[in-house]
């Protein structure tokens, strides 16, 4: 694997950016623009994501959620989720400071748009594996991220892989076929996105991806955003 380094001139921008939140810090917006992968369930996003970390382990992270529910055993806050109270969530919420959020089970999971700006004032690319809703949500923030849609060849393909993963009962993958029209017509309007994968072969699909990952971080570090690339 090529691996280099690109550290870069400018400086995290201190305070014109900052704004409390509901993790009640301070957090800087400078940073890489975050990565959204959007695609049917199937379709190989994580396929993805998992060979790009392995071939640049420092380069990307997880936006740390939000959820209602009580931390279990081993669990801590501010490292596998923040644990909010659900009506200092749900205010939040009404103040936009989500992109996606979700109910499971009675308690409410989140992606606020501050743990973006943390893992992007750490200097890496956050990377977010959002549905259409949170895909319209962030370009209405000033989130500026980059936007690529994996694309699979058909809605037949997609119930295969499906089932070859083992992973769903007949009822979960019903849903997820039902969903993958829209999210299919959705991703593949012009103007939705800056990059369509078309994911059929596994390699080649990788290949167009890490391209296009590269080429879009390389013009971020000549332009001074601080990004590192190994
Ligand atoms: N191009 C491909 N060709 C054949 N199989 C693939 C391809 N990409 C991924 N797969 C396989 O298809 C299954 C679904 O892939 P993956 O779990 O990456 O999808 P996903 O988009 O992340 O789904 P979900 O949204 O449900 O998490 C996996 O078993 C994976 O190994």
């Amino acid at each position: 694997m090529i691996s280099f380094l690109f550290i870069v001139n400018r400086a995290l921008s201190s305070s014109s950016n900052t704004a409390a939140t509901l993790t009640g810090k301070k957090m800087s917006a400078a940073g890489p623009r975050p990565l959204v992968l959007c695609g049917p369930s199937g379709s190989g996003k994580s396929t993805l994501l998992k060979r790009l970390f392995a071939d640049f382990p420092n380069t990307f992270g997880f936006s740390i959620s939000h959820t209602t529910r009580k931390p279990r055993q081993g669990e801590e806050h501010a490292v596998h989720y923040y644990f909010v109270e659900r009506p200092e969530m749900e205010a939040a919420i009404a103040g936009n400071e989500f992109i996606e959020t979700a109910e499971f089970s009675g308690n409410l999971y989140g992606t606020s748009k501050a743990a973006v700006r943390e893992i992007q004032a750490q200097g890496r690319v956050c990377i977010l594996d959002i549905e259409q809703k949170g895909v319209e949500q962030i370009r209405r923030t000033d989130l500026n991220p980059i936007l690529i849609f994996n694309n699979p060849p058909s809605i037949e393909e997609l119930e295969r892989r499906l089932r070859l993963r083992g992973s769903e009962t007949e009822e979960s993958l019903r849903k997820r076929l039902n969903a993958a029209q829209v999210e299919l017509d959705y991703g593949l309007t012009e103007g939705n996105f800056h990059k369509i994968i078309n994911n059929v072969d596994i390699d080649v699909a990788y290949q167009e991806f890490r391209d296009f990952v590269v080429k879009e971080l390389t013009e971020q570090a000549n332009q001074g955003v601080p990004v590192i690339l190994n």
